[in-house]
């Protein structure tokens, strides 16, 4: 199985437990990545055959901005929902980032894998 990725995808949403956390907007980063065959595209080098990535950060990129979860742990199941009903995707890993949540750390978050892997 080959794998499309995308990598640090940034996107300002609305993810917090706390009051002060729920009137701005943080930026949260994605590390996608997704089973697909590529031998297709390949051959035919037309995009039609392919995992568009451009397609799926758009509306990654739609539905975060429009979110307003409290835990990363919610954000994450979604998006990873997302993208294996709408695209079509068997499965994935996902690394979803909080940049600067946690004083002392670059970034906090979760990891996890939805779907077969064949
Ligand atoms: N497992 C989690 N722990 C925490 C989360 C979270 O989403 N998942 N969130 C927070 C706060 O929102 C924090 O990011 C603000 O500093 C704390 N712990």
């Amino acid at each position: 199985m080959d794998i499309v990725y995308i990598n640090d995808l940034k996107v300002d949403t609305v993810i917090g437990i706390f009051d002060w956390e729920r009137r701005i907007r943080q930026t949260v980063s994605l590390d996608l990545e997704m089973a697909a065959d590529i031998s297709k595209g390949a051959a035919t080098d037309h995009i039609d055959d392919a995992l568009d990535y451009k397609s799926i950060s758009k509306r990654l990129i739609a539905f975060i901005e429009e979110s307003e979860f409290q835990l990363v742990e919610t954000l994450a199941e979604r998006v990873a929902a997302l993208v294996l009903e709408e695209f079509n995707v068997p499965w994935l890993r996902l690394r979803l980032s909080k940049p600067g949540a946690l004083r002392g750390a670059r970034d906090v978050g979760v990891i996890i894998e939805r779907g077969e892997r064949s």
